[in-house]
């Protein structure tokens, strides 16, 4: 199971995620979040990861030109589309960005949402479900009804976000297992602050999830 603990701001902490056992760790290139991180720290923290661990910018309703700029100064592996970004503009980005892995969010509302996902999974590596929320794009806590995911099964990998914490991760997973599942992303459910995370909580994740393996 793939695991992706997001908003890392400070290089301590992205290094003991990554030691719990955090396959990537995503860096919030969104102006307006408190996450947020220059794609000087970006740079200065993924100089000090194990190459293994996945490098991840998230954006949203930015210009393709900005990420691709932020992508080369923070030496990123991958990106992901947190905002309204169309079928189109992930096809630019992938002829511009080749290697690069490309994740796209669907914030999801309504089933309908979900029914979006088939144009986006034949263009992009990974899908990304978030709840939806009226005022804020991401890092709310906010849970997806997980009972709306019993027949999601796109043709691509699939990341599950949107309020986990290590108290409700094994009911999540348990929702979202089938086609593709392939992982989740946490943010506000292992922190202290925004930006500040747990290592506590992010432990306790770790061997929560290591249940999984003796089932
Ligand atoms: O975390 C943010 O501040 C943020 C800002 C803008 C877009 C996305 C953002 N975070 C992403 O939101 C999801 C879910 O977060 P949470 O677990 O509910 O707190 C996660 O993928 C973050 O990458």
């Amino acid at each position: 199971m793939r695991v992706k603990i997001c908003g890392i701001t400070k290089l301590d902490q992205g290094i003991a995620i990554a030691r719990l056992g955090a396959q990537a760790l995503g860096f919030i290139c969104v102006p307006a979040s408190p996450r947020y991180v220059s794609p000087e720290t970006i740079r200065f923290i993924v100089e000090q990861l194990p190459e293994n661990v996945d490098r991840i910018g998230v954006f949203a309703n930015t210009t393709i030109e900005n990420i691709c700029q932020v992508t080369v100064e923070s030496n990123l592996s991958g990106v992901q589309l947190h905002g309204d970004e169309t079928p189109e503009y992930c096809d630019r980005l992938r002829e511009l960005l080749p290697g690069i892995e490309i994740i796209k969010a669907l914030r999801v509302k309504t089933p309908e949402t979900l029914e979006t996902a088939a144009i986006y999974a034949v263009r992009v590596d990974t899908l990304l479900l978030d709840a939806y929320h009226p005022h804020q794009l991401g890092g709310t806590g906010k849970t997806i009804d997980w009972m709306m995911l019993a027949e999601f099964r796109p043709q691509c990998p699939w990341l599950l976000a949107g309020g986990l914490t290590p108290d409700n991760i094994l009911n999540a997973i348990d929702s979202a297992i089938g086609n593709n599942f392939n992982g989740v992303d946490l943010s506000s459910g292992v922190e202290i602050a925004p930006g500040d995370k747990d290592l506590t909580k992010v432990a306790q994740l770790f061997a929560n999830l290591s249940q999984l393996a003796h089932h």
